[in-house]
């Protein structure tokens, strides 16, 4: 089996993939936040194994992306200790059949990288590709397969902590969209500001990176928060949760033999 690691800021994601039917059979999150992950990778992945009936003799190969250097560390040395294998780090710079049309290719998420390596896996026309996990991003790949750069701003539950964590009286409020954009309480009031928000800044931005570039695009939607803005969903030709993960199982693949 393969085993996909892909570390964002709020989880630390493990997916199984078996080669033979070609399916995601299994996944865990764990929290990314550090002392408890050295905790939780500790206790709950021989856990989540054990009640599995999985072994770790399973594993034959592991693809690793982070966007949060701090806990590479600790997994690299995780999969060496429990899986006995070294986890192939992805960089943005990896899967030679895109070409990264930015400044500082360097610099892109290597989450976002293995999106759009999905997303063009699929389709094979120009996308765009909309994450909403601790930030919301864009990330724009043209008809030829060249990524031509990424937007971001703060994702959907990121804006609600940043409201509750800067003010003294809002609080912190469920991700629930409310009938009227117009709140007739506290709660409704930032629920119908960020939910409703956030779903005409979806639609600006992808209007205006069409205009800009004058092209047609497939909209995907990915991660943990991709199906709460759910008149959205007209905009999307897919939401599909898997897409980093799917993304991560081919850069693995184009650099090492599976
Ligand atoms: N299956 C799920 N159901 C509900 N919330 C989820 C689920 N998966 C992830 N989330 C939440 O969605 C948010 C974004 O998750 P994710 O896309 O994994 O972000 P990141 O990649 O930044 O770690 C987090 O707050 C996470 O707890
Ligand atoms: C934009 C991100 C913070 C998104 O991370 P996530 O929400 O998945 O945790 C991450 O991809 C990142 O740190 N990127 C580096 C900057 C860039 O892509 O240009
Ligand atoms: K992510």
């Amino acid at each position: 089996m393969f085993l996909a690691i892909d570390a964002g800021n709020s989880n630390v994601v493990f997916a199984l993939y078996n080669q033979e039917s070609q399916t995601w059979t299994n996944q865990f999150r764990l929290e990314t936040k550090t002392p408890k992950l050295i905790s939780q990778l500790a206790k709950k992945v021989p856990v989540y194994f054990l009640e599995h009936g999985l072994s770790a003799a399973d594993i034959r190969e592991i693809g690793f992306s982070s966007v949060v250097p701090e806990v590479n560390g600790l997994i690299v040395d995780f999969c060496k200790n429990y899986f006995g294998i070294e986890p192939f780090l992805i960089s943005p710079t990896a899967y030679n059949a895109l070409e990264v049309k930015t400044q500082r290719p360097q610099e892109m998420g290597t989450d976002l990288m293995c999106n759009v390596v999905a997303a063009w896996d699929k389709f094979k026309q120009a996308a765009i590709v909309v994450d909403f996990g601790t930030a919301l991003t864009f990330t724009v790949v043209n008809d030829q397969g060249e990524v031509q750069g990424v937007s971001i701003v703060p994702g959907l539950r990121t804006a609600i902590k940043s409201l509750f964590t800067n003010t003294s009286k809002l609080p912190e409020v469920e991700l629930k969209l409310p009938e009227s954009a117009i709140g007739k309480d506290t709660i409704h009031a930032i629920q119908a500001g960020i939910l409703y928000g956030y779903t005409g800044l979806v639609q600006g931005m992808v209007k205006r990176i069409k205009e800009e570039t004058k092209q047609e695009y497939k909209v995907i939607a990915t991660g943990g928060l991709s199906e709460i803005l759910t008149p959205l969903e007209k905009e999307f030709d897919l939401i599909d949760r898997n897409l980093t993960l799917n993304g991560l199982r081919l850069i693995t693949q184009a650099n090492q033999s599976l």
